[in-house]
Order: C-alpha cells, then structure tokens, then sequence
C-alpha cells in the first residue's frame, strides 16, 4: 500500500510557486525524510496533505484517500506535529487531545483513555491538567508530538519537531518516533538537522525550489558524493606524486598528509596505496572520509544557495 503519493503538485502563492508539479511516492511503513533549503516548499506540501492548503495542480493521496476530495478519510489516518505551536491555550492539555480525538470521531471514554497514554508515551502525563502555555519549551514539542499520536495515526507527519529541542530531548524523541516506525507507522519526517535524516530515514527526498531533486537512501545518497583518502607518508614529498587512475578526481598535499578525492573511498582505496607504493612512497597511515549527507545535499541544492538561498542547516 502507498502512504502518500504527490502527482504533479503545484502550489502558487500569487507569484510565488511554492510547489511546481511535485511528485513522488512514500510506502507504507517507510521512515521518509523530506529535506530542502528553507523556501523550498517542504511546510506547503504538508499543508496540502493534511487540508490546510489547496493545491492549484496536481493531486496527492494518503492512503490511496485523495486529500481533497477525500479530505476526512484522508485526514483521519494522519497525525501532524507541525513546526508551529498551534494549540488551544486555555484548556489543559488533557483535554486538549480529548478534543483533538473527539474531532476524528473517537467515542470520549476511548478519548480519554488515549489521551492519557499518548501524554504517559510523551512523558508528561503529571503535566495533564496544565495549559499549554505553561510547558516549557521541551514540553510543548512533547505535548505536539502527543497530540499527533491521540489519533493513533498510521501516518505521522512531523514538520521540524526538534527545532530548538536540546540534546538529550531530541535523542529521546527520536527513540520514541523510531519505536512507533518499527510498529509499522509510516513517518514523513522535515528536519534542518541532516546528520538525524541520515540517521533515521530509510529513504529521503531532496526537494528545491518546490521540485523533486533527488530521491534515494541516505546510503545511496552518500554514494555519489566523493569521499577522500588522507594517507600519511612517512617522509613530505616535495610535491603531489602524480596519479593516473581511474575514480581519482585529484590530490592535495599538506605536510606528510596526502588527501585524494575519489568516487568510493572503499574500493579505490588499494589501488592509491600500491600506486604511491610504486612511487616509493611509505605510507603510515590511511583514513577513510566518505562523504557526509550534508555534502551531496549542499552539492544538489547549491544553484539556489549561490542565488542567495540560505542553505539548511
Ligand atoms: N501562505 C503563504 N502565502 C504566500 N507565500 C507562501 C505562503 N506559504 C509559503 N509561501 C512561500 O512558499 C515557498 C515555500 O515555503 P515553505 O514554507 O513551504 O518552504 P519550506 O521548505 O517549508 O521552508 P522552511 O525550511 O523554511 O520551513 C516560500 O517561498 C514561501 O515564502
């Protein structure tokens, strides 16, 4: 079964569009992660899927549910935490997510029951009479990420949930959305935090300027970027020993360290080793860098970053 599929979205904002005809495909059960520079059209495609924004093109289908046409179907198998504090103030919290249940149909002793266990899931069932505005701000992407769950989704949408969010925190609410993905809820995930999509998603789609750049596993992502070899020599040559081979983009030279740019560290790796061996070169020591997500991101989006975009991070 297909969790979302986007076909041709397009999103215009009077001049600006925001999604220009978007497309592509989350499987049931998947940790999906949504990354792009800021502007890039990331909060517009959640708003469309969850009926907060009309699409001006294109359509897109949770749960094979058309999110317009559809809207409650589709509407009831998400839970969003989005990167706003959205939230009623002047009820405690308790009832808030009575309310939110209640609104998706939840029969209100099945409403109060859930709410008090997605506030124990969050961990902050002892705060359950406390308005919203009296959490602290940890509180608050806990209370969000709770009322997401009250629905008992089986797609959790989270739009930044760890923005601003310290370590500790963030390590915890990762756990807790991992765990639920293992149970089979399918996660739709945008974070600035790269290091945390590599991490978590299975797969990710690179989005710019409301387009689809790239979608791939972090793995496969991290595969096209090129990784460097710093080995160690013995003794500082007098300049960068020549190399002539295949998936060798060049070489630089810093003292004894010699850093080669290949295509895949792995496999290019013994093959740089028996060159400079031949050279007679000593080598001491070898490290391995292959290139982090964050690089073939900045790589695939960086026509918007030389514009002036401000890159994600
Ligand atoms: N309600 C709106 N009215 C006008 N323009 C909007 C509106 N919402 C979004 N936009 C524009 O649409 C584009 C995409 O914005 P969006 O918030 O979807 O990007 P994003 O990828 O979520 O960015 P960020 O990483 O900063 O959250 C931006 O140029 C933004 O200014």
């Amino acid at each position: 079964m297909t969790a979302i599929r986007a076909n041709g979205l397009v999103k215009e904002y009077g001049d600006v569009r925001a999604l220009d005809g978007l497309s592509f495909e989350v499987a049931e059960g998947e940790f999906f992660g949504l990354l792009g520079p800021n502007g890039a059209g990331k909060t517009t495609f959640i708003n469309i899927l969850v009926g907060l924004a009309r699409s001006t093109a294109g359509s897109a289908e949770v749960f094979g549910h058309d999110v317009e046409s559809e809207y409650q179907e589709a509407r009831n198998r998400i839970g969003l935490a989005p990167q706003e504090f959205n939230v009623d103030r002047f009820f405690p919290i308790r009832e808030v997510l009575e309310h939110k249940a209640g609104y998706h149909g939840v029969a209100p002793d099945e409403a109060a029951r859930r709410a008090d266990e997605a506030l124990k899931t969050v961990g902050i069932y002892d705060k359950r009479d406390t308005r919203f505005d009296w959490l602290s701000g940890g509180m608050k992407r806990r209370f969000l990420l709770a009322r997401a769950l009250v629905t008992d989704p089986d797609l959790l949408i989270l739009d930044e949930p760890t923005a601003g969010v310290d370590v500790e925190l963030r390590r915890e609410l990762w756990e807790l959305v991992q765990r639920l993905n293992d149970d089979g809820t399918t996660v739709l995930l945008t974070t600035h935090y790269i290091e945390e999509a590599e991490r978590l998603c299975d797969t990710v789609a690179i989005m710019d300027a409301g387009r689809k750049v790239e979608v791939a596993s972090p793995d496969d992502l991290r595969g096209r970027g090129e990784d460097t070899l710093v080995v160690t020599l013995a003794d500082a040559p007098e300049s960068v020993p020549a190399f002539d081979r295949e998936g060798v983009y060049g070489a630089t030279l810093d003292g004894t360290d010699l850093s080669v740019t290949v295509d895949d560290a792995g496999s290019r790796a013994a093959a740089v080793i028996r060159a400079l061996d031949r050279g007679g070169y000593e080598v001491t020591n070898l490290d391995l860098r292959r290139a982090s997500l964050e690089e073939v991101f900045v790589g695939m989006t960086r026509a918007d970053t030389d514009a002036g975009g401000e890159v994600t991070r």
